[in-house]
């Protein structure tokens, strides 16, 4: 017999799962809106024009293929760690960023747990939002981890519940660590108002829990690269030293070239030099070193002043696509004669709509009109164009009359 014999089928992935059954699909009508990945007003992939020109400039450097350094590019890095903190912030100028490129946000994340499972004393277990991303409870836990949660959704307003989440902050054991989305939280698209950003940042601090950012989406929430990170400048400012997990996945539309970063704030010089030397004993034996083109790609947008300019305006035109297509989505449902409260679609920010739709409801959006997402009634709105909203606001009014 076979020495694979004992292995069983395993179940499809819960969001890049929902991409295989849409593909299946012969329906010309068929929408995915499961996978958060922007697409264009013809429901097509993008690719932003400042990252083809960068791609030139670094084809035309004539660069080698050699192997990076184990932590990445030392100007990507801190091309990246600017982007995050701010050029000018006190974190920077006084090199108190351990930054090293990671292969995406996914990548950052494993870099992350499994540094903290190795190097975090005080506790292993790790409070993440309750919902949160899918992926984030299997790499913590693949690191050893303990995955605890804290309220965050309110199914009864579609939103945040912040009394619950400070209530439940407020019981979190000294020494552990709360994952925080920095910005367009997935999968609720619900984001903290600063004034409740700062409340967070007070009770976490007085009760000594160390703050792990999660920033996927900078920028690709409001379109302003400098206001998705108030969260994260906000907890510097107020004095924790906080991780962060970087992708360029969607604001630059680098879903496959895998470009991230990891980062840790230090106390000072000394400790930076220690503790980047633990986080490369962690990466060798992952993975060695990371992939050099998208790196080179971000370096080069972030490093070019025009480029940058240019890539700002282009993140801010997806953001505010999104946007318009979210109050569409609102106005269609209101012209089927919905007479439920749709707020919520226009409240929440970023590339998903939490839509409150129960997993029947969900059911019978793929049956009856081959639309996909994921279960817990999360849309990638990036998959709503001009084309297939109506289609969207009747098939959604059909299934919640
Ligand atoms: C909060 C959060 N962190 C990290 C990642 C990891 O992204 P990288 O591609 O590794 O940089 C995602 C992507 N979540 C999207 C994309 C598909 C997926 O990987 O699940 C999603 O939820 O649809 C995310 O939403």
């Amino acid at each position: 017999s076979s020495w694979w014999s004992n292995v069983e089928m395993g179940p499809p992935d819960v969001i890049l799962g929902v991409t295989e059954a849409f593909k299946k699909d012969n329906n010309p009508k068929k929408m995915n809106l499961g996978v958060g990945a922007y697409r264009d007003d013809n429901g097509k992939p993008y690719i932003l024009p400042s990252v083809r020109k960068a791609e030139e400039m670094v084809v035309a450097a004539n660069l080698d293929k050699e192997y990076s350094p184990i932590g990445g590019d030392a100007e990507y890095c801190s091309s990246v760690a600017k982007l995050a903190f701010g050029t000018d912030s006190p974190v920077i100028t006084n090199k108190l960023n351990v930054t090293v490129q990671s292969i995406s946000g996914t990548g950052a994340l494993r870099i992350g747990a499994a540094y903290f499972s190795k190097w975090h004393s005080k506790s292993k277990d790790f409070y993440i939002p309750s919902p949160s991303w899918g992926n984030h409870t299997p790499i913590l836990k693949h690191s050893g981890l303990e995955v605890k949660s804290y309220r965050y959704y309110d199914p009864k307003t579609c939103g945040f519940d912040f009394a619950g989440a400070m209530e439940d902050i407020s019981k979190i054991p000294e020494g552990s660590v709360i994952l925080l989305h920095a910005c367009a939280h997935n999968p609720t698209g619900v984001d903290p108002k600063p004034e409740q950003w700062a409340e967070m940042s007070s009770v976490i601090k007085s009760r000594k829990i160390f703050p792990f950012f999660d920033m996927a989406y900078q920028g690709f929430a409001s379109g302003d690269t400098k206001k998705d990170a108030f969260a994260v400048r906000k907890f510097i400012e107020d004095g924790h030293q906080v991780s962060l997990c970087q992708s360029f996945a969607k604001n630059m539309g680098l879903y496959g070239e895998r470009a991230g970063a990891f980062t840790l704030i230090c106390s000072d010089a000394d400790e930076a030099a220690r503790v980047m030397s633990q986080v490369k004993i962690i990466i060798r034996p992952m993975y060695s070193n990371p992939p050099v083109h998208g790196a080179r790609l971000v370096k080069t947008i972030l490093t070019t002043p025009e480029l940058n300019a240019q890539w700002l305006t282009e993140v801010k035109g997806m953001a505010d696509r999104i946007i318009g297509m979210r109050t569409k989505l609102v106005e269609g449902l209101a012209k089927e004669g919905s007479s439920k409260n749709w707020q919520h679609v226009t409240d929440q920010i970023g590339m998903f709509c939490f839509t409150g739709l129960t997993p029947e409801q969900v059911g019978r959006l793929t049956k009856e009109f081959s639309i996909y997402l994921t279960k817990d009634g999360r849309i990638s709105v990036a998959g709503v164009c001009s084309g297939n909203v109506d289609y969207l606001a009747h098939a959604i009014h059909t299934v919640t009359k």
